[in-house]
């Protein structure tokens, strides 16, 4: 074959190192190995023809795989140096004497296999090249059907062009397998491809015409091309799977507009051009340059005439509308519509500047086309969009609950916290400014809060965002918020199982809840009961009022009239009465006494109290509290057994003493950390007044409505939702130093450890004394000797201490000289025997126990 220089090196592949490596004559050799690798058609073959044969690959490849003593005949235009095994000789395939040559080496054998790798020696233009193959490729299906046995194999190249499709219904009529492969040997760049055909059905009688190519690749008839589903449905594009038009080499088209002004088949023009054009050429069309001068002919029309091919529905009808205004100033007769069907209707369109006049466009001259109903059209186009937008919405949900599932995995594997999907930071001034009473009062909405208003506005606020949500929140959007509930809870559990931290807090925290469903996060002891849980919303409102409320006297006023006249007898909220406990409320009539609260106060924010109110130091614990300050629960006489109550402990605290909350009149707190040190070091110098810290409290992590929000996400919230307090360098030095000491301090159980030994001791001096006792009245010892005894005694006491000695077990290791049973030799005394077998049962033993008593627990 004819290859150019240029090219030649970049084909030097690996399989032309291959060949030459192997002593194959080409490349090719490798096509049919892959070919037989796959198709195995070579090894049970005992007769093979190779058409097309030169140099000789194929049958070099042949000769090799096929069963010893095999007929193989190869032929070719070009002569063949010859080959083991092979027989060869030159000839054109297409003739008649090589046929007869091929019946000659033959004789009356039929071949199993037909092979073909024919390429005509031309090199010209592609096209040529590929008839002539395909030409070829007839010619050498016509020797197999002549030579090949029932059943028999053949296998050819075939290039890859129209005429392809034709060939493999013909191979398909004469074989019952048909399949088409490109082995990877066979370079991309190369239109070829290769049909293994199998099962040669062997006809009596073959009709001549199969093989014919003037039959076989006739040209049938294309369908008409759909020109009016080019124009009227163009968004919708048809691949060309059956590939372009022969002779169409650049596949741009154009043409005149004049010329689609007079054409009778408008909607053909349309859909087969790519562009109108209004150049002047220069015999000089007058029509174009008279249409170019149109006022219709605006920059639009121009601006789609340029391009058909990106032109959607809308802007056909405009050069549709536009062609048939230019008809009518060029007095272009009219005709009636051909389709006889339109009768009276099909009329001239011209005038109409709607829809119609396009429609009509079609009609007008004897354009054939069928137009299409309008309101069929229109149907269509609302299905269409109807279908777009159901697809586009499911694909937003899918996006969606992809990006929700993503999210929880990250959340679960600690990956991101709440904020990162959409949890608003803080106010746009800052963390404290969005409560600030100040900003509220000079808005003059502090009056609206102390009257209760506030509260009505929100849940009216609340009721309407509700029935809202209620509109909004889908099944499917319930369904995804139980599927997260369930893999939280899952992973909840999860951690519960691998870490006994989270067990107890979460135990802490249901704990808390039940504490909070009574009561609003307030203790027992003040005896306020649940019944005015209510009572205590509406007291959150109003909670921790600024200086300015309490000391004007209107306002105070204001806040009793919140509260309902019963409340006020015995009931107040937990919060609000800790608020009311402040000194300035002592002489206030119908408030209570600061005993329960302060209680109430105790479980509201872990701060442990059992005294009469605080005076002077309550509302700093109160704000101490929330930072971490405990009032300590140790009883400091019981030196024996000490707990350290820590608030992660609290669970494993048995909480049945009473806690100690005043020593000397003032309150036990213990300063736990370093952000509750700070806070009581400014306190305490100072810089903060009680008042800035009760105002700082009102911020947006004191007041949050948890309803109907999912567990996970309360639970992250609770973990980084908090407000950052400062924390000062020497009471952070000030902590560590505490816990240090703290950690230097025995713990419980060896304290218990070292008093249950010193009350054996003194168990075991008292025997000592009551014995040497009875060894210094007896008589029947003389001095000396009770001496002796008595020293004896010391003496075994201190050196036992008390404990009997077990005699040591001497272990032995079964096996060698210690086989069988018997005592060892050279053992005394208790001894047990060890082998790997009684190891192995020990350790899993031990497992089971372990594993038991985990269970247990
Ligand atoms: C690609 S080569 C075949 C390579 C061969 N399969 C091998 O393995 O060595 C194509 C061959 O087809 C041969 N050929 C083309 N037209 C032919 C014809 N009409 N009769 C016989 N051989 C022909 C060419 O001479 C050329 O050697």
């Amino acid at each position: 074959m004819a290859i150019q220089k240029k090219h030649a090196k970049a084909r030097l592949d690996k399989y032309y190192y291959l060949a030459k490596e192997k002593g194959y004559r080409a490349r090719a050799a490798f096509k049919l190995i892959q070919l037989n690798k796959k198709f195995s058609f070579l090894q049970q073959a005992k007769c093979l023809i190779d058409l097309c044969a030169a140099p000789g690959s194929w049958l070099q490849v042949a000769a090799e795989t096929m069963p010893q003593k095999s007929l193989i005949v190869g032929v070719d235009l070009s002569p063949i140096k010859p080959i083991p095994k092979a027989i060869t000789f030159q000839g054109d395939i297409t003739t008649d004497k090589c046929r007869a040559t091929i019946r000659g080496h033959l004789k009356t054998w039929k071949a199993d296999c037909v092979i073909h790798d024919g390429a005509p020696n031309v090199g010209t233009a592609w096209v040529q090249d590929a008839f002539s193959q395909n030409e070829l490729v007839l010619s050498s299906l016509k020797l197999a059907t002549e030579f090949l046995a029932p059943n028999g194999a053949f296998v050819t190249k075939v290039f890859r062009s129209k005429d392809s499709a034709k060939l493999e219904w013909i191979f398909k009529q004469l074989f019952n397998r048909v399949e088409q492969t490109k082995p990877p040997s066979s370079r991309n760049v190369s239109a070829e491809t290769f049909y293994v055909c199998r099962g040669f059905k062997a006809p009596k009688h073959l009709d001549s015409r199969f093989l014919d190519p003037k039959y076989a690749f006739a040209e049938v008839e294309d369908a008409a091309v759909n020109n009016e589903a080019k124009v009227f449905n163009p968004e919708k594009k048809k691949r060309k799977r059956e590939g372009y038009d022969e002779g169409d080499w650049t596949q741009f088209h154009e043409a005149p507009a004049s010329e689609f002004i007079q054409t009778q088949d408008p909607i053909k023009m349309l859909g087969s051009l790519n562009r109108l054009h209004f150049r002047q050429e220069d015999n000089g069309d007058i029509a174009l340059a008279a249409l170019d001068k149109l006022p219709e002919t605006s920059e639009e029309v121009k601006e789609c005439c340029a391009d058909l091919k990106v032109l959607g529905r809308k802007e056909f009808k405009l050069l549709l509308r536009w062609r048939l205004k230019a008809r009518n100033r060029f007095g272009f007769r009219q005709k009636k519509s051909a389709n006889p069907a339109a009768g009276s209707n099909a009329t001239t369109a011209v005038g109409t500047a709607d829809d119609a006049a396009a429609e009509g466009a079609e009609r007008d001259e004897g354009v054939t086309v069928e137009p299409m109903d309008d309101e069929m059209k229109l149907q269509e186009e609302v299905q269409h969009m109807k279908d777009l937008q159901t697809k586009a919405k499911r694909k937003e949900r899918r996006k969606d609950n992809e990006r929700k599932q993503k999210e929880t995995t990250r959340m679960q594997m600690g990956m991101m916290v709440p904020s990162e999907i959409g949890i608003e930071a803080g106010a746009p001034l800052g963390d404290d400014t969005t409560f600030r009473l100040k900003d509220v009062d000079k808005a003059d909405i502090g009056r609206q809060i102390t009257r209760g208003r506030m509260h009505t506005l929100v849940e009216s606020e609340k009721k309407t965002d509700d029935s809202e949500d209620e509109v909004e929140s889908d099944e499917e959007g319930d369904a995804l918020e139980e599927q997260l509930d369930s893999m939280y809870a899952q992973y909840q559990e999860k951690r519960e199982d691998r870490d006994a931290k989270a067990k107890a807090k979460r135990a802490r925290k249901e704990a808390n809840n039940d504490h909070e469903d009574e009561f609003e996060g307030f203790g027992e002891k003040g005896g306020n009961k649940a019944e005015d849980t209510d009572a205590s919303s509406d007291a959150d409102l109003i909670e921790d009022e600024d200086d300015e409320l309490d000391t004007d006297e209107e306002d105070v006023e204001l806040l009793n009239e919140l509260r309902p006249k019963e409340e006020k007898k015995g009931a107040l909220s937990g919060r609000a009465a800790s608020f009311f406990q402040q000194d300035i409320f002592k002489d206030l009539d119908g408030l209570d006494d600061g005993a329960e609260s302060e209680a109430e106060k105790e479980q509201d924010s872990g701060v442990d109290v059992d005294s009469p109110p605080l005076k002077d130091a309550e509302d700093d614990e109160e704000e101490a509290e929330e930072d971490g300050i405990e009032l300590a629960e140790e009883d400091e006489s019981d030196d024996e057994i000490e707990d350290v109550h820590r608030s992660d402990e609290e669970d494993w605290a048995s909480g049945d003493e009473a806690p100690d909350a005043h020593e000397e009149g003032r309150p036990n707190i213990d300063i736990i950390t370093a952000e509750a040190m700070t806070l009581a070091h400014a306190l305490a110098s100072g810089k903060v007044t009680k008042q800035q810290l009760e105002d700082d409290n009102f911020s947006k992590f004191s007041h949050r409505d948890t309803d109907g929000l999912p567990e996970w996400f309360l639970d992250d919230e609770g973990k980084h939702s908090k407000r950052q307090r400062p924390v000062s360098a020497e009471a952070a030095k000030a902590i560590k130093e505490k816990l240090r000491a703290l950690n230097a301090r025995p713990i419980k159980k060896v304290r218990e450890a070292k008093a249950r030994k010193t009350m054996r001791t003194a168990r075991r001096l008292e025997k000592l004394k009551k014995k040497s006792e009875g060894l210094a009245e007896g008589d029947d010892l003389s001095e000396k000797d009770k001496a002796n005894s008595i020293a004896k005694l010391m003496a075994k006491a201190k050196k036992s201490g008390g404990k009997s000695k077990r005699p040591a077990v001497k272990v032995v290791k079964a096996g060698g000289a210690n086989k069988g049973s018997g005592r060892p030799r050279g053992v005394k005394g208790k001894y047990k025997m060890v082998d790997s077998r009684l190891k192995k049962d020990v350790r899993a033993e031990k497992r089971l126990a372990e594993k038991m008593k985990g269970k247990k627990r």
